[in-house]
Order: structure tokens, then C-alpha cells, then sequence
């Protein structure tokens, strides 16, 4: 059996932004660089799911800027399909823009609302010339009834829509040019219970029956239990542990990743005091790792040495000098 292609590639990427100098504009000193991302190195295969977790400012919203081309890296490269995203031109581009589909945590502001949903669906169909006018129609009910959704739907606009059907219109929108990667930022939250759990497995059904790849950015651990094999778990800029999701959720190396686990009691067991504190600023970092400042596990070692993420037992890498299963990763 060959292995799949390679969709994404992350190698080694930093994003850093110049934030002046302490003390405002008319300061003197050296400027400061905050990294939103740095040394992260992912990849996504065809037909793979991938959750990228943390807390809010652990630099999720930059590595999806990154990843969709919004943004270049200030080092490091993102590849798709083996081609540097931010220099992709012509046929690439417009391959990339067809593959890869993005569903927005604002479903409804995402959608134009003066548009009909007919319109709004058959959009990347007209955009990627997929399919001939006569056939429009035909090809917008199937994409809404994929999604659960009746063809008279197509007469309506959003703001007749309630929640949970938006979310299924902007899913049946990026399913359209029948995409190789789903990038997916937040999709279900905001919703109620219900209409979460039928979101996520018509978002799973859609993954098994058409081997779509998913890259699901969240902060629910629960979300990404249920729909994505791998997991990275990111904390200040950094993938910290990475693996099997059942493995990461069921046994977590780093004491980060257990913190995030401790925050979601309805999907877990408590097995420890949960995180105090704020995510810090990403400017002029301490040495040591990262996380020592709001660590429990943190000893004196930490606040000296940054660990790199390596590889810390099968299909599993984490960046912590005491790690909570398996040897230390460092000798
Ligand atoms: N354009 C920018 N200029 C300066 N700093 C930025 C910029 N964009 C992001 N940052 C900083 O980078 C860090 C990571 O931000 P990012 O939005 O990627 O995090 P996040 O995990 O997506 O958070 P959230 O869930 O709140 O969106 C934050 O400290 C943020 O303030």
C-alpha cells in the first residue's frame, strides 16, 4: 500500500511580529519581537484529521493565517503539496484555492447574507467553472441534501437560517469544489449540545465517506476526541506534545496537556488541580520552557533549559524535561 501525499507541511515555522520598544514609541532599548509562532513542524496526509488545541493566544489563529496563505512566516516554510503556500502562482494557486476549504467559526458573518443560499453554495462551482449552468441546480441540492439540509432551502437566505443550519450551508459551501483538506476554525462552538453533536458527526460522516483531510482547530478537547486521530497541542507558539489523540487524552506526556484535560471535567476525569494563571505574553520569553511559570510539575532544571519537541515514545513527541509517561525525553 503506498502512503498518502503529503498535503501540508509545516517546517520549522516562526511568525514573529516587531512590537517597538518597551515603554512606547519615543523609547530607547533594543525592539521586541513577539513570536506568535515558533519551531512549529506539522504535517497533514491525505485523508488524515488533525486537532490543533491550546488556550486562546497559544498562536492557533497564526498558524491557520500561515497555513491558508494569509500570512508568510518570518522563518521556517509552509509547503503545500511540497510548494512554498505564500509563492504558489497560476495553476497551483488555483489548485490550492479548490483543495483547500475553509469553515469559518462565524458561519453567518462568513456568508454573504444578500446572497441566496443557491448562490452562496453554487459559488465555488461558478468560481472554479465546475459545473455548466444547466446544471446548478441540481448540484446545490445535492450538496444540501449531503448536509442534511431540504432542496427548497435554496431559495432562502441566511438570516431566515437558525445557527445550525447556517453552519451546515457554510459546510455544503466548502464542500463544493470537492476539496482535499477541510480547515476548520472553531466550527461548532457557539451551538447548543445537540446541534454540536449532529454537526460533528455529519463533519465525521463526511470525512469516512469522502476521505477528506481535516486540520480543526478548537480549544474542545472533546471535539477533537471524537473527530481527529492525531492531535497537536500548542502553548505559546509552540506544539508542545503531539501523537494519537486517543493516546495524548488517554495517558498525556506533557503537564500542559494534562492542565487542558483537567479544563474539560464533562469529557474527563479530573486527575489534577486545573491550571491557574494566564497564557503569558509571547514578548522576550524567559529562558527555560515556557510553561515552568504555571507548571506544577516545574523544577529548577526548567527554568534553565528550553526543551525541543522530540520524539518521546511511539507515534508520540512532547517538549518537557519531566515528562508524566515514558522516560525523560533527555538524557
Ligand atoms: N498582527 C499581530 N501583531 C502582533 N501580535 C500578534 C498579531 N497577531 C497575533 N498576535 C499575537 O500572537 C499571539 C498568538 O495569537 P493567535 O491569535 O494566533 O492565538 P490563538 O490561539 O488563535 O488565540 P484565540 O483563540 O484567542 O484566537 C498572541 O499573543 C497575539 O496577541
Amino acid at each position: 500500500m503506498s502512503t498518502p501525499p503529503e498535503l501540508f507541511r509545516l517546517l520549522d515555522v516562526e511568525k514573529a511580529y516587531d512590537v517597538g520598544r518597551k515603554g512606547g514609541l519615543f523609547a530607547s532599548g533594543p525592539r521586541r519581537r513577539l513570536a506568535a509562532l515558533d519551531g512549529v513542524r506539522l504535517s497533514l496526509k491525505a485523508g488524515e484529521s488533525v486537532a490543533i488545541v491550546g488556550e486562546s493566544g497559544s498562536g492557533k489563529t497564526t498558524l491557520l493565517r500561515v497555513l491558508l496563505g494569509l500570512t508568510s512566516p518570518t522563518d521556517g516554510r509552509a509547503l503545500y503539496r511540497e510548494k512554498d503556500i505564500t509563492l504558489l502562482q497560476g495553476d497551483d494557486r488555483d489548485r490550492f484555492c479548490r483543495e483547500v476549504a475553509m469553515i469559518y467559526q462565524d458561519a453567518r458573518g462568513s456568508l454573504n447574507p444578500r446572497m441566496s443560499i443557491l448562490d452562496l453554495v453554487a459559488e465555488p462551482l461558478d468560481h472554479h467553472g465546475l459545473c455548466k449552468p444547466s446544471e446548478r441546480r441540481d448540484r446545490v441540492a445535492a450538496l444540501l441534501s449531503r448536509v442534511g439540509l431540504p432542496p427548497e432551502m435554496m431559495e432562502r437566505y441566511t438570516s431566515a437560517l437558525s445557527g445550525g443550519q447556517v453552519r451546515r450551508v457554510a459546510i455544503a459551501r466548502a464542500l463544493a469544489s470537492a476539496p482535499a483538506v477541510l480547515v476548520a476554525d472553531e466550527a461548532v462552538s457557539g451551538l447548543d449540545v445537540s446541534t454540536q453533536a449532529q454537526l460533528l458527526k455529519l463533519l465525521r460522516d463526511l470525512q469516512r465517506e469522502m476521505g477528506v483531510s481535516m486540520l480543526f482547530i478548537t480549544h474542545d478537547l472533546g471535539v477533537a476526541a471524537y473527530l481527529c486521530e492525531r492531535i497537536a497541542v500548542m502553548y505559546l507558539g509552540r506544539i508542545v506534545e503531539t501523537g494519537l489523540t486517543k493516546d495524548v487524552l488517554s495517558a498525556p506526556a506533557h503537564p500542559y496537556t494534562r492542565a487542558l484535560l483537567n479544563a474539560a471535567p464533562k469529557f474527563f476525569e479530573p486527575i489534577a488541580e486545573p491550571l491557574g494563571g494566564e497564557i503569558p505574553s509571547p514578548i522576550d520569553l524567559p529562558p527555560g520552557c515556557r510553561f515552568a511559570g504555571r507548571c506544577p510539575e516545574a523544577r529548577d532544571d526548567c527554568r534553565a533549559r528550553d526543551p525541543e519537541l522530540v520524539a518521546g515514545a511511539p507515534n508520540r513527541a512532547f517538549a518537557c524535561l519531566h515528562p508524566l509517561i515514558g522516560e525523560p525525553a533527555f538524557a
